[in-house]
């Protein structure tokens, strides 16, 4: 290695996107890493957040802190403009008074679904719902704060760690013979690992001088429904483990009652982050497959 590495500190590292980073970043040596988890840094205290930016100087800040669930955010509106809106607003003000870049990581739910076709950067947003509107807010303190910025917008992360769909699923097919699975409404998975393939690989393009901030969109290939997932991630898992359940029945969402109310497309398209960096959609199939193989590499049944 020629050069210093590039530092890193990523926020809320403990969760699916967080911990996706932080380990790949970690076998590469280009990056130095320093991984906060809420214990370490509390995002919603602009003090703490300056004390840790002095002391560790990162060349960028990824945030991948935040209330990560549309049901919750709508039980709890203020708690989600303060993990997702106040806490992105604190970071911007700190990383822009050290001219620190910042990528902020946000969601399809900005959206309010009605383009089937999907949606580009350039589409209004109009959220559905509590936490769309809290990740708006977060998106436009940090583009109106810091120019040094990557909004990264992605959507249903799956991940072998924390509160996702997957995980989330595979214990409902342990303990049920029938499952049922919302049909329509459409969207595309994402791995936490090909998120943070995707980050690290933005950042070492800035690092080498790219100047393309902005907003971005990206998510794995393959438009699916929540049944069109489940239905994937249950036979993949089916080759490691005797799951409870063997039926899981397509539903109408209007008979899935939910608290937050979701885009019936939230279908992101990902042509500007290929046109700027390079970047190509993964199949979430592909990534699915390895995720899985790697989870029950982990856990003991
Ligand atoms: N999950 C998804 O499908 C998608 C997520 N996103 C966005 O990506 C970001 C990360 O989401 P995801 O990785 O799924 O979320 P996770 O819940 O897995 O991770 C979020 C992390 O933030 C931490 N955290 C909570 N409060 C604070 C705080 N006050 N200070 C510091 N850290 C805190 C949590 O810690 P603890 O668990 O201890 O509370 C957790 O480790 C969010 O902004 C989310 O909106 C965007 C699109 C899709
Ligand atoms: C648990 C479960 C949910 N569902 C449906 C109901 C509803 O439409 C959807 C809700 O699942 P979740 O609560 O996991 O997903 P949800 O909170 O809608 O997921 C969203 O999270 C935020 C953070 C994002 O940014 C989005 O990209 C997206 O991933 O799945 C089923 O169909 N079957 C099931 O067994």
């Amino acid at each position: 290695m020629l050069s210093d590495p590039v530092k890193i500190l990523i926020t809320g590292a403990d969760g699916q996107s967080g911990s996706a980073i932080v380990r790949l970043a970690e076998a590469d040596a280009f990056f130095s890493v320093v991984a906060l988890s809420r214990k370490l840094l509390d995002v919603t205290q602009p003090a703490k957040i300056v004390e840790a930016l002095d002391k560790h100087l990162p060349d960028y800040v990824i945030n991948c802190a935040g209330l990560n669930s549309a049901d919750r955010a709508e039980r709890d509106p203020q708690r989600a403009m303060l993990l997702n809106a106040e806490a992105a607003r604190n970071l911007a003000v700190a990383c822009g008074d050290l001219s620190i870049p910042l990528i902020q990581l946000s969601t399809d739910y900005v959206f309010d679904g009605h383009y089937a076709s999907g949606y580009t950067e350039e589409d209004d947003t109009r959220p559905l719902g509590a936490y769309g509107e809290s990740k708006l807010s977060g998106e436009e303190y940090v583009r109106q704060l810091l120019p040094q910025h990557i909004i990264l917008r992605t959507s249903w992360l799956f991940s072998d760690r924390g509160d996702n769909f997957m995980l989330r699923l595979l214990s409902e097919a342990r303990e049920h013979a029938l499952m049922y699975a919302v049909d329509d409404r459409r969207g595309c998975p994402t791995s936490s690992f090909d998120l943070a393939r995707v980050i690290l690989a933005i950042i070492k393009q800035l690092s080498c001088g790219a100047e393309a901030w902005g907003t971005y969109h990206y998510c794995g290939a393959e438009v699916t429904t929540r049944y069109g997932f489940s239905e994937a991630v249950i036979a993949a898992a089916r080759q490691y483990e005797d799951l409870k359940v063997d039926s899981i029945q397509p539903v109408a969402s209007k008979d899935y009652v939910t608290e937050a109310q979701r885009p019936a497309t939230s279908v992101l398209k990902c042509g500007k982050v290929l046109n700027a960096f390079g970047i190509r959609q993964r199949p979430w199939r592909l990534e699915l497959q390895r995720l899985i193989r790697d989870y029950y590499g982990q856990v003991r049944l």
